[in-house]
C-alpha cells in the first residue's frame, strides 16, 4: 500500500519526481496513466498523466481519476507534481488541476512550490528563476506549447484560480518549519487558498516538507518531495532502504530521440554531433509524420550500436518551431513531430534498441503511449531529475529526460557505465 500517491502532469516530470523519491529512500514505481487496476507494490506510486496541456477539462477529469485511484489504493497524502518552470497558459492547468485536487480531498489550502536547487531552479518573493534569469528571461518565454513570459508565480497562479494566493517569503522560510508552519496557518485564517512558497536551498525545501507532514495536497516540483519521505519515518511508516534504486542489467543498442527544442536540449544535440551519428529532422521542409519516420528508418540502417549511441532529433530553435507553427498551428505543429518522434522510437526498438533516451515531456509522453508501456520502475539517475527506469511490458532501459534538464554531455554520459 503506497504511503504517498503522486499525480504528475507529463511523463518526464514523473520520472524526476519518482527518482526524488527513489533517492531520498522510498521504492517508487511509475504507472503510466490513470491505474486500472490495483496499484504496484511500493512506498510511493507516481500517476504519471499527459495533463500539462491538455484542455481544461480534460486535465482535471484525468488527475481527480488519479486521485481517486491513490485514495482507493490507500496513499495518505496526494503530492500534485508540475514542471519546476511552472509550465502552464493563464487558462491552466496547475490552478483548475489543484483546486479540483482540493475539493476531492475536502481540503481548503496548499503550498504551490517548484523549486529544485540542484537544477538551478528557486523562488525567491514569489519568482521563479532558471540559474541566474528570471523565468520569463531564461529561454521558457520562447516554449512551443506554455511560454512563460511572468516569473511572478503570485500573479501567474492566480491568473488560473478563483481562490486567493499568498507568498510565503524568503525571511519566514529560513526561519525553519515552525515558522513555515505559521505563516501557511495565517495565510489560510486569512482566506487564501494557496501559498507561493520561497525555495532557494535544499534545506528549504526539507523544512517546508516537513511543516506539510498533515496537508492532505502538496503541489510543486519534484524537489518538493524531499522532505516529505521524513515525515512518513517519523511516523514509523516507511523503514530505512539503501537499495530502492535497484535494476536488471541493461542490454541491446543504445538511441536518442529527441523532440524537445529547449536550450539545453539543443546544446546536448550540439555536442553530440562531434561523437556520435546524429540525424536532425527538418518538419519544416517534411511536414509529415509518416514522412519523418521513413527518412529516420532509412538512415538507421547499419548505424545502431551496442557501444555507442546514435541520436535523432526533430528538435529546432524558436525561429524554426514558430514557422512551422505558423503554418500548422501551435497544437498541429506539436502534434505531427510529437507523432514522428514517436514513429522512430518503435522503429528503433524494433530494430533492437534496448536502451533509449527521450528528450522532452510531451515527446516522452507519445514515445511511452506509442510503445504500449504501462510501469516504469525507477533506477539510479544520469543527472538531477533523470534516472534510468526499467520498463514493462517489454524490459527496456529508457530514460525520459525533461528538456531542460541535464549537462551538456548527457546523450554520452547516459550510456557510460
Ligand atoms: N521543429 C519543431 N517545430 C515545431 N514544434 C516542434 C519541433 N520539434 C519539436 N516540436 C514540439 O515541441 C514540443 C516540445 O515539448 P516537449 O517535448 O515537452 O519538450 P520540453 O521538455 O523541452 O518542454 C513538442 O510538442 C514537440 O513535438
Ligand atoms: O520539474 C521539471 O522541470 C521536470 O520534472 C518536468 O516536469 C519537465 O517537463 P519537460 O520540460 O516538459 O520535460
Amino acid at each position: 500500500m503506497p504511503l504517498l500517491g503522486c499525480i504528475a502532469d507529463d511523463f518526464t516530470g514523473a520520472t524526476d519526481l519518482a527518482a526524488m523519491l527513489v533517492a531520498h529512500g522510498m521504492t517508487t514505481v511509475q504507472v503510466i496513466g490513470v491505474p486500472r487496476g490495483p496499484l504496484p507494490e511500493a512506498d510511493a506510486v507516481v500517476v504519471a498523466l499527459k495533463s500539462r496541456t491538455a484542455p481544461v477539462a480534460e486535465a482535471v477529469a484525468a488527475s481527480l481519476a488519479a486521485c481517486d485511484a491513490l485514495l482507493a489504493g490507500g496513499a495518505r497524502q496526494i503530492l500534485f507534481k508540475y514542471c519546476s518552470t511552472f509550465d502552464s497558459t493563464d487558462e491552466g492547468n496547475i490552478g483548475p488541476v489543484a483546486d479540483a485536487l482540493l475539493k476531492r480531498l475536502q481540503s481548503g489550502f496548499a503550498i504551490a512550490c517548484p523549486a529544485f536547487p540542484a537544477n538551478g531552479r528557486s523562488v525567491f518573493q514569489g519568482h521563479l528563476f532558471v540559474g541566474g534569469a528570471l523565468l520569463s528571461e531564461s529561454g521558457m518565454e520562447s516554449h512551443p506549447l506554455t511560454p512563460m513570459r511572468d516569473a511572478n508565480l503570485v500573479r501567474v497562479l492566480s491568473r488560473q484560480t478563483d481562490g486567493g494566493v499568498g507568498l510565503v517569503p524568503f525571511a519566514v522560510v529560513e526561519q525553519g518549519e515552525t515558522a513555515i508552519r505559521q505563516a501557511f496557518t495565517r495565510l489560510r485564517d486569512g482566506g487564501r487558498r494557496y501559498a507561493i512558497t520561497d525555495a532557494v536551498t535544499e534545506a528549504h525545501l526539507h523544512a517546508i516538507g516537513r511543516a506539510c507532514a498533515e496537508h492532505a495536497l502538496v503541489t510543486g516540483g519534484s524537489g518538493i518531495a524531499m522532505g516529505l519521505p521524513q515525515n512518513f519515518r517519523d511516523q514509523g511508516l516507511l523503514p530505512d532502504r539503501d537499495d530502492a534504486d535497484a535494476l536488471p542489467p541493461p542490454r541491446g543498442a543504445m538511441a536518442v530521440v529527441a523532440g524537445s527544442c529547449s536550450r539545453a536540449t539543443l546544446g546536448q544535440i550540439g555536442l553530440a554531433r562531434g561523437h556520435v551519428p546524429v540525424l536532425e529532422l527538418d518538419p519544416l521542409v517534411t511536414p509529415d509524420a509518416a514522412a519523418l519516420v521513413a527518412e529516420a528508418e532509412a538512415w538507421m540502417e547499419g548505424k545502431l550500436s551496442d557501444s555507442r549511441p546514435v541520436v535523432i532529433a526533430a528538435s529546432a530553435p524558436p525561429e524554426k518551431v514558430a514557422a512551422l507553427q505558423r503554418r500548422l498551428g501551435r497544437e498541429e505543429a506539436g502534434a505531427l513531430v510529437e507523432r514522428a518522434v514517436a514513429g522512430i522510437a518503435a522503429a528503433l526498438v524494433a530494430r533492437g534498441v534496448g536502451r533509449l533516451v527521450v528528450a522532452g515531456g510531451e515527446t516522452s509522453g507519445a514515445v511511452v503511449q506509442r510503445l504500449g508501456i504501462a510501469t516504469l520502475r525507477i533506477g539510479h539517475q544520469i543527472d538531477p531529475g533523470v534516472p534510468w527506469t526499467h520498463a514493462e511490458p517489454g524490459g527496456l532501459h529508457l530514460a525520459l529526460k525533461s528538456g531542460n534538464f541535464g549537462a551538456r554531455d548527457f546523450f554520452l554520459k547516459a550510456f557510460m557505465a
